[in-house]
């Protein structure tokens, strides 16, 4: 298998003295969906932030594809190593367009290859070309994460870091956005790592997982044997089944 993702005992913080990543090692193959699950505050999306190069690592390693990334800043990384990134909040320009906020994702491809991807990504997700015209602010909460999937998914990224996709959806709502994430999976061969406080939704979608604690992998494994888990059913899955 290919790896899209390798991290290897990377630590990371906000401030000189406090590490909140401690030692985090991980990987990802391509075309993979790999859920970061944990309790509020354990450092998943700081996780994200350090891959993504939002937060400079203090020691140990991010590789994409196997390149060592772990100095480049974000934009480098999002330009030239193929990554993709949807933040939990603020990941659509509300007063703009659906049409526009694509051009946005797509703002470093040629105007030919912008306006192939826009079709393409409005056949793989209809809900958006039914209202390419509109404000994004008019969009409901489930089509504004896919219009924030579709927005990141422009530049045909390998890797995608969503960071709570299911943020504040109802249940029903949830799975069509999870839909969205399987769908551009299996189309484009995606690696996709995905913070997820909806441990089970996300665990039914995904290949493995990772369950952080303070900072470090507390338990990963396939998804389906942590579902069946009654160890992790019981600690981090609120005492539900798959
Ligand atoms: N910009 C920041 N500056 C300083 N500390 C931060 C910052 N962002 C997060 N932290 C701290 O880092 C720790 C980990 O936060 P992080 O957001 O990574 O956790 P999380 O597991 O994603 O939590 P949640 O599930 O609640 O989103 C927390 O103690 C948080 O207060």
């Amino acid at each position: 298998m290919n790896r899209a993702i390798t991290v290897d005992r990377l630590r990371a913080g906000y401030t000189r003295e406090v590490d909140i990543l401690d030692g985090i090692s991980l990987q990802v193959q391509r075309a993979e969906i790999v859920s970061l699950l944990g309790p509020n505050g354990c450092g998943k999306s700081t996780l994200l932030k350090a891959i993504a190069g939002f937060v400079q690592p203090r020691s140990g390693q991010v590789l994409l594809e196997r390149r060592d990334v772990s100095a480049l800043p974000a934009h480098e990384k999002m330009r030239s190593c193929s990554l993709g990134f949807v933040p939990q909040t603020e990941n659509i320009f509300s007063a703009l367009s659906v049409r526009e906020n694509l051009q946005i994702g797509g703002h470093y491809l040629a105007p030919a290859a912008r306006l192939g991807r826009i079709e393409r990504l409005c056949s793989l997700y209809p809900v958006l070309a039914r209202k390419l015209r509109a404000p994004a602010a008019s969009l409901s909460g489930g089509e504004r994460q896919i219009l924030a999937l579709a927005r990141a998914l422009m530049p045909s990224p390998k890797v995608l870091l969503l960071d709570e996709p299911s943020a504040g959806l109802a249940p029903m709502v949830l799975r069509q956005v999870f839909d969205a994430i399987v769908e551009i999976r299996d189309e484009e061969q995606v690696s996709i790592l995905m913070v997820e406080q909806n441990a089970v939704e996300a665990l039914r979608i995904s290949d493995r997982a990772y369950i952080l604690a303070l900072g470090a992998v507390a338990l990963s494994g396939r998804a389906d044997e942590l579902l069946h888990d009654p160890k992790v059913r019981d600690l981090y899955l609120g005492g539900r089944a798959a």
